[in-house]
C-alpha cells in the first residue's frame, strides 16, 4: 500500500488518481483461481497502457468463507468500511447456502452500500461457442435493480408463529382469502418503490443517451404483479416522459396517439422521433421478452427491471453469448460513486482449487473497472487481447468443448495467454 492513494468523487465525477487503492475480495469456491488470474490480466494491461506510470494499488479485505475462517465474521464491518473509503472493489464470487444458513453475502454488499444498479452488458466475442445461430445480435446492457423485490429477504417460514402471524393477518384484516393452504404456506413479501424504480430507469436511461443507444425495455410482470411490477413500468414511464422529456419517446405516448389521431399518426411520431435521434422507452412482459431476446435479441439495448427478473434474464443472456464464463458485472450506486464489479456467477463448487474454470467473467468485470475509472487504453486492450486469445481458439474447458479444434488451457494458462496478447 505504498504509494497508493484513495479515488474521490466530487459532485458524482470520480478523481482517480495514478496509483488508486482498490481493495478486492478474494471469493469462495472457484473464486481464489480466478482472481488469482484476473488480477494479474489486469495488471498487466495497465502497466503495458501507461509503462508504469499508473497502476493499481490492491488492498484485499475479507468476506465470506476466508473471512469467516480467519475473523468468525462471513462479513466484518471493516471490510464494508473499506469499501466505503476506497469507493471502487471487485470481488470474486460468496457462496450462499439454500435453504439455512447466512443469506447471501453478494445480495447484503449490494443492499448495506446501497448499490442500486446491477449493470451487466452481454455481448459476443467472434468465435465464442454459442447455442444460438447469430450470437453477434446481442448487444444489451441489463439495467437489474439491486435492492429491493424479493430480495429484500422478508421471508416467514412455514410453520412458525411469524408465518402464521403474517397469515392470521392477511386473512383477518385484509380480507385475502385466496392463500390455498394457509396452515403449510411460508410467506414472502416483495417491496418495490417509486424511489428504487425511479433511480433506477434514471440511470439505464442515462446510459442509453451516452452510449448511443436507441431503446430502454422496461422488463415486468405487470399484469400479474399489479402493484408492483406493473407500478414499475409505470413509475419508468412517467420518469421517462418528465425528466427526459426532449430525448425520449415512449410506447405509453405511442398508445396514446393510436387512441386519439389513430396507429398511422402514431407510427409517424415514432419515426420522427427516432429519425431526431430519441431513445425509444418501451416496455414487455417478462415471459414474452425471454422468448424475444432468443428471436429477434437485435431489437433490445438497455433492460430495465426489477431483482428477480434480472437475475433470471443475467443467466439467460449470458448463455446466448457462450455462458457464464464470459459474463462481467458491476454493481454501482451512481449518486454515492461507490461501485463493486464481479462476474454474473457463482463459486462453482465442484471446480473450486482446479484451476481449471473461465476467468474471463472476473476479467471483463475488471475491464468494465478500467473503463469506469477512465482509465480506457487499458480496458481496450483487456478486450483486444480477450479477441485475440479466443479467435486463436485457446480456451478453457466451457469452450474447448464446444469447439473444433481449439486448444483447451487451465484458468492460469489463459490468462498467459491474455498477458502475452495484450
Ligand atoms: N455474485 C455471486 O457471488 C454469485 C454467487 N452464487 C452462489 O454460488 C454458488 C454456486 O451456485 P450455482 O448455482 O452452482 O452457480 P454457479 O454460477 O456457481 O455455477 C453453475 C455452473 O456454471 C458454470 N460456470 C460458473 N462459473 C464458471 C466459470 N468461471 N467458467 C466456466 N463455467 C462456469 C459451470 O457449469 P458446468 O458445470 O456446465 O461446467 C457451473 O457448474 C451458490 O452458493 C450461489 O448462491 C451464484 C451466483 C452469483
Ligand atoms: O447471492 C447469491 O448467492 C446469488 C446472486 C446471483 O445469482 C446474482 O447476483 O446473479
Ligand atoms: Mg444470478
Amino acid at each position: 500500500m505504498a504509494n497508493g492513494e484513495k479515488i474521490t468523487v466530487n459532485d458524482g465525477k470520480l478523481n482517480v488518481p495514478d496509483k488508486p487503492v482498490i481493495p478486492y475480495i478474494e471469493g469462495d469456491g472457484i473464486g481464489p483461481d480466478i482472481w488469482a488470474a484476473a488480477s494479474r490480466v489486469l495488471d498487466a494491461a495497465v502497466e503495458k497502457a501507461y509503462g508504469g506510470e499508473k497502476a493499481i494499488e490492491w488492498k484485499e479485505i475479507l468476506v465470506g468463507g476466508k473471512s469467516h475462517d480467519q475473523t468468525g465474521e462471513w462479513l466484518p464491518d471493516e471490510s464494508l468500511e473499506a469499501i466505503r473509503e476506497y469507493l471502487i472493489a471487485i470481488k470474486g464470487p460468496l457462496t450462499t447456502p439454500i435453504g439455512g444458513g447466512i443469506r447471501s453475502l453478494n445480495v447484503a454488499l449490494r443492499q448495506k452500500l446501497d448499490l442500486f444498479t446491477c449493470l451487466r452488458p452481454v455481448r459476443h466475442f467472434t468465435g465464442v461457442p454459442s447455442p444460438v445461430k447469430a450470437p453477434e445480435d446481442v448487444d444489451m446492457a441489463i439495467f437489474r435493480e439491486n435492492t429491493e423485490d424479493i430480495y429484500a429477504g422478508i421471508e416467514f417460514q412455514e410453520g412458525t408463529d411469524d408465518a402464521k402471524k403474517v397469515i392470521d393477518f392477511l386473512r383477518n384484516e385484509m380480507g385475502t382469502n385466496n392463500i390455498r393452504f394457509p396452515e403449510t404456506s411460508g410467506i414472502g413479501v416483495k417491496p418495490v418503490s417509486k424511489e428504487g424504480t425511479e433511480r433506477l430507469v434514471r440511470a439505464a436511461i442515462q446510459y442509453a443517451l451516452d452510449e448511443g443507444r436507441e431503446n430502454v425495455t422496461l422488463v415486468h410482470k405487470g399484469n400479474i404483479m399489479k402493484f408492483t411490477e406493473g407500478s414499475f413500468k409505470e413509475w419508468g414511464y412517467n420518469l421517462a416522459e418528465t425528466e427526459f422529456a426532449d430525448q425520449v419517446f415512449t410506447w405509453r405516448q405511442y398508445d396514446e396517439i393510436v387512441e386519439k389521431e389513430g396507429k398511422e399518426a402514431a407510427n409517424k411520431a415514432e419515426d420522427e422521433a427516432v429519425a431526431n435521434g430519441k431513445i425509444v422507452v418501451k416496455d414487455s412482459i417478462a415471459d414474452i421478452f425471454l422468448q424475444q431476446i432468443l428471436t429477434r435479441p437485435k431489437e433490445f439495448d438497455v433492460v430495465a427491471t426489477m431483482n428477480l427478473n434480472g437475475d433470471y434474464i443475467s443467466d439467460a443472456l449470458a448463455a446466448q453469448v457462450g455462458g457464464i464464463g464470459i459474463a462481467p458485472g458491476a454493481n454501482i450506486n451512481y449518486e454515492t460513486g461507490h461501485a463493486i464489479f464481479e462476474a454474473t456467477h457463482g463459486t462453482a463448487p465442484k471446480y473450486a482449487g482446479q484451476d481449471k474454470v473461465n476467468p474471463s467473467s472476473v476479467i471483463l468485470s475488471g475491464e468494465l473497472m478500467l473503463r469506469h475509472l477512465g482509465w480506457f487504453e487499458a480496458a481496450d486492450r483487456v478486450l483486444q487481447s480477450m479477441d485475440k486469445t479466443i479467435g486463436s481458439k485457446v480456451v478453457t474447458y466451457d469452450f474447448a468443448r464446444l469447439m473444433d479444434g481449439a486448444t483447451e488451457v487451465k484458468c492460469s494458462e489463459f490468462a498467459d495467454e491474455l498477458i502475452k496478447n495484450l
